[in-house]
């Protein structure tokens, strides 16, 4: 009885160092991911300021900065990774919209229609998500060392009020003036008849992603507002399992 009491004690201790030890690891990495993504989105703030004041003008500003933004926007993914093995406690949808939503502006839409680049709505959206993501993972880095100033803490529950609007005006304008290029040319899409029997038309994909930003958005928005009472005003809050 008392060496069945002995193993499990010393079993429990291993459990709870094991957990020690991978909560030790997940902050480790995560303070590295939140540094690095800082680091990143300061170097595309810095280039969009820099490209501006050199050149007095906003044309050419998505060419110059669209590797840097393809890359640091496409490894976000990583944070859908996260929420899935349980490393932050975030929604995985939740999350898997925010991040799908982004890298799909980047890429269906920013990157693959060139003569949209130069339109003051790209630099609108590219603008308030640099500011945002600078805040957000700055947030994130100083929390892990628990060492959050509190104008970082006010900014990152805060600015998304105004910002997420802003972001989304700048995203459906962009895509909203792709969409006569898109009918023009027949980008992405396929038209029967054809060798796999399938059509698919990228205008009117188009104009139902634009669609879906109605459900869609007001669930991050209202997310953003409950996660602003949660730390700014402790409420607590009771959320659903997924
Ligand atoms: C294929 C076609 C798809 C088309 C889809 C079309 C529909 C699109 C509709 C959507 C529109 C989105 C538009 C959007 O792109 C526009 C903009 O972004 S504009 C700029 C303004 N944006 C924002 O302010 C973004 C706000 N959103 C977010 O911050 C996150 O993305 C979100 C997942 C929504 C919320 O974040 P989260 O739930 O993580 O909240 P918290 O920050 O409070 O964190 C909760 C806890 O998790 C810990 N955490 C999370 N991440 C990390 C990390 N990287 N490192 C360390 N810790 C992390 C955090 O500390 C909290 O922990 P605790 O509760 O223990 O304190």
């Amino acid at each position: 009885m008392a060496s069945t009491e002995e193993d499990g004690s010393v079993e429990e201790k291993e459990n709870n160092n094991k957990k020690r030890t991978k909560s030790a690891i997940a902050v480790a990495w995560l303070t590295f991911y939140n540094i690095a993504m800082t680091a990143g989105w300061l170097v595309l703030a810095m280039a969009m300021m820099r490209f501006y004041i050199q050149k007095g003008t906003h044309k050419g500003l998505y060419k110059s900065i669209a590797r840097t933004l393809k890359f640091f926007q496409t490894i976000a993914l990583v944070e859908v990774v996260h929420c899935a093995i349980g490393i932050v406690r975030t929604s995985v949808i939740v999350t898997g919209v925010q991040v799908c939503s982004r890298i799909f502006m980047v890429w269906f839409i920013t990157n693959s229609i060139k003569q949209i680049q130069n339109e003051e709505s790209v630099i609108l959206f590219l603008a308030v998500w640099t500011f945002t993501e600078i805040t957000r993972y700055s947030f994130y880095t100083f929390n892990l060392l628990n060492h959050l100033p509190y104008f970082i803490k006010w900014a990152r529950y805060n600015m998304f009020i105004i910002m997420y609007p802003l972001g989304v005006a700048g995203e459906l304008l962009t895509i909203y003036t792709a969409l006569p290029y898109v009918r023009k040319t027949g980008m992405l899409s396929m038209r029967l008849p054809n060798k796999y029997n399938v059509s698919f038309d990228y205008y009117y994909f188009l104009v139902i992603v634009m669609l879906s930003y109605i459900p869609l958005f007001p669930q991050l928005y209202f997310h953003m507002l409950r996660q602003r009472r949660k730390v700014l005003l402790g409420e607590i809050i009771v959320e659903k399992d997924e």
